[in-house]
């Protein structure tokens, strides 16, 4: 598999102290990754790292065998790296369309925006069914789906999700994971940040555990799952599925990135 991103002992913070401590992690063109860890431990800021939204303090953000850390957040926008926040980040008050066209006003190919819409229309149906009502007036997990659809207006390599499932119900956290697939389906690279263990892993090919600010340990989102220490900590009561693999308790600081 052709590695899209790279970071490379990533230190980062906001303050006088340091978030991030050394992070590595490796994504593979065309896959999933989900980043888990415990509140606070620096999972979006490794996204803000590299969406470009924090400047790493030392270390390396590598994109498609090109350092970016000194890349403006626009510049890698237009490379194809779109993050989407944790936040609702459509505009209410407009329509849907409007919304999707708002997702192109990098580009100055205005067919070329159009001709994208119809595109993600096509992996989101929700965009042409609602295309003229409000955004606001559409449920949480129907908007999650129109901002999916919005970053495809970029054609971008590699989205960044965080917290894609926050807030919505049961069904509709389905639907947006489903959805998450079929954006890796279309070749697109995602890396996401979830709260929702348990579901992010599921739904992606590999997993990261973020501790501490550092990456603890990699492995398929399958023996994520699978893993007792892994399902004690992050994954709720329900426990692991199966035999033990790794623990993240014997696993050294920045072990395990692929
Ligand atoms: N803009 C900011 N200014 C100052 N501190 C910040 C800022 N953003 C995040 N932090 C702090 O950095 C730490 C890591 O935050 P981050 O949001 O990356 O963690 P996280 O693993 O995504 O956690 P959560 O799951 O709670 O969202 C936290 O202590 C947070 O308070």
């Amino acid at each position: 598999m052709n590695t899209l991103l790279t970071l490379h002992d990533v230190v980062a913070g906001y303050g006088a102290g340091d978030i991030l401590k050394g992070v590595d992690l490796e994504v593979s063109a065309g896959t999933v990754t989900c980043l888990i860890g415990p509140n606070g431990a620096g999972k979006s800021t490794v996204l803000k790292c590299v969406s470009g939204l924090l400047r790493p303090r030392l270390g390396s953000v590598r994109f498609q065998d090109e350092e970016i850390n000194r890349l403006s957040p626009r510049a890698r926008l237009l490379k194809g790296i779109v993050h989407v926040p944790q936040d609702r980040s459509l505009f209410p008050a407009m329509t849907v369309m409007d919304n999707l066209l708002m997702g192109g006003y990098v580009m100055s190919d205005q067919k070329a925006v159009r001709r994208r819409i119809e595109e993600a229309a096509e992996v989101f149906p929700i965009c042409r069914k609602r295309a003229n009502d409000h955004a606001g007036s559409l449920s949480g997990g129907e908007q999650k789906q129109v901002e999916l659809a919005r970053t495809l207006v970029l054609d971008p390599a590699l989205i960044l999700l965080d917290e894609p499932s926050i807030g919505l119900d049961p069904k509709s956290r389905h639907q947006v994971f489903a959805s998450i697939r079929r954006l890796a389906e279309s070749g697109r690279t995602v890396l996401l940040v979830e709260q929702n263990a348990r579901s992010g892993l599921a739904a992606s090919d590999f997993g990261a555990v973020l501790e501490s600010g550092v990456v603890r340990l990699v492995a398929t989102g399958t023996e994520l799952l699978d893993d007792p220490e892994v399902a004690r900590l992050y994954l709720g009561a329900a426990g692991a599925r199966t035999a033990p693999t790794n623990s993240v308790a014997s696993a050294a600081p920045g072990e395990g990135a692929r």
